[in-house]
């Protein structure tokens, strides 16, 4: 569905985009995922034909991003940064202007709009104007616009930025609900990790214009980060060890003990169970799942993070009586 070599842009000195390599299969949920000024919506820019490439070349859709704009443009549906829909109209009107604006006769129009008005949920605000509609119901009146025309292949930029994490998550059910039901293959910015994680299965991790990593998340965390298990002992003594004994790569650093290994929360309880039976039983314990967070720590030395997203961090305690201890 899109299938890129060397994708470049530059502005002036700003070199945003450098040289990337991209390839989305048909249906496919990807998310570019990358902190403020990484180059994700120059990316989208160019794939969507607003912005032609300094260099490299564009495939969206089977067909050239510069040769053949018309024919891509007719193919994807775009969802910019901003609001597309004018506010004086009704919801249901918009769409269906929209949908002339693709040639569609006016009762094909009507039909798309009612179809799309059904699956975002917009009954019950499509017959009020525009500006009297909150921002996630907007947001939604925005992603029917991009779909009216039914296009293969959906980009949205940054959909739920300035979104409560209510609205938020109401939104990504919907996209996640539409890929589901229409197969339409979707590309989405975003710099919330937890957007990143729960909705793609794909996340493409921008970074200086750069492709870092690619991967779905599960593997991304796995293979960059690992879980964590975190045991606090009530002596230095017995952390070392415990250390000693774990049969995983362990680090200690006072009284506390920090295990790394996968599928920590299966294995916790077995590890506890042994480091009782030899006298070793923690006062504290934490398993910490890696998240999108450490991975673009572990990648750049840098935090992604912008109070967006909040650490998945879990407390375990698979025996009060240890806790309490
Ligand atoms: N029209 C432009 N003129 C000059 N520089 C630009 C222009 N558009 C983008 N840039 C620069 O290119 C770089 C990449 O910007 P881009 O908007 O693609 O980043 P982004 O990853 O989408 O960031 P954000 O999450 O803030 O939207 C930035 O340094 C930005 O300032």
């Amino acid at each position: 569905m899109i299938e890129t070599h060397e994708l470049t842009r530059h502005f002036k000195d700003v070199q945003a985009v450098r040289g990337i390599d991209l390839t989305v299969a048909p249906g496919e949920l990807v998310a570019l995922l990358g902190p403020n000024g990484a180059g994700k919506s120059t990316t989208l820019r160019m794939l969507t034909t607003l912005i032609p490439p300094t260099a490299g070349t564009a495939r969206v859709a089977g067909h050239d991003v510069v040769g053949a704009q018309r024919e891509v443009r007719r193919r994807i549906g775009y969802i910019g940064q901003g609001n597309g829909a004018a506010h004086s109209q009704r919801g249901r009107d918009e769409l269906i202007s929209q949908g002339r604006a693709y040639g569609m006769k006016v009762p094909a129009a009507r039909r798309r709009a009612a179809e799309l008005i059904d699956s975002l949920d917009l009954g019950e605000v499509a017959d009020r104007t525009v500006s009297t509609l909150s921002g996630g119901q907007r947001r939604r009146l925005d992603i029917a616009m991009g779909l009216i025309h039914a296009p293969e292949l959906l980009f949205l930029d940054e959909p739920s930025t300035g979104l409560d994490p209510q609205n938020r998550a109401n939104l990504q059910r919907h996209i996640v609900e539409l890929r589901e039901r229409h197969g339409t293959t979707i590309v989405l910015t975003t710099h919330y990790l937890d957007e990143a994680d729960a909705m793609a299965e794909r996340v493409i991790v921008i970074d200086h214009g750069r492709i870092i990593a690619d991967d779905t998340p599960a593997r991304l965390k796995q293979e960059h980060v690992g879980d964590r298990i975190i045991l606090g002992f009530a002596h230095e003594a017995d952390a070392a060890a415990a250390a000693a004994r774990v049969p995983h790569k362990a680090h200690r650093r006072g009284a506390e003990l920090t295990i790394s290994v996968p599928g920590a929360p299966r294995l916790v309880s077995g590890l506890l169970d042994d480091l009782r039976a030899a006298g070793l039983t923690p006062a504290e314990i934490e398993v910490r799942r890696a998240t999108l967070d450490d991975v673009f720590l572990q990648l750049t030395g840098r935090s992604l993070r912008e109070g967006g997203a909040e650490r998945s961090t879990e407390d375990v305690h698979p025996d009060p009586a240890l806790v309490e201890a």
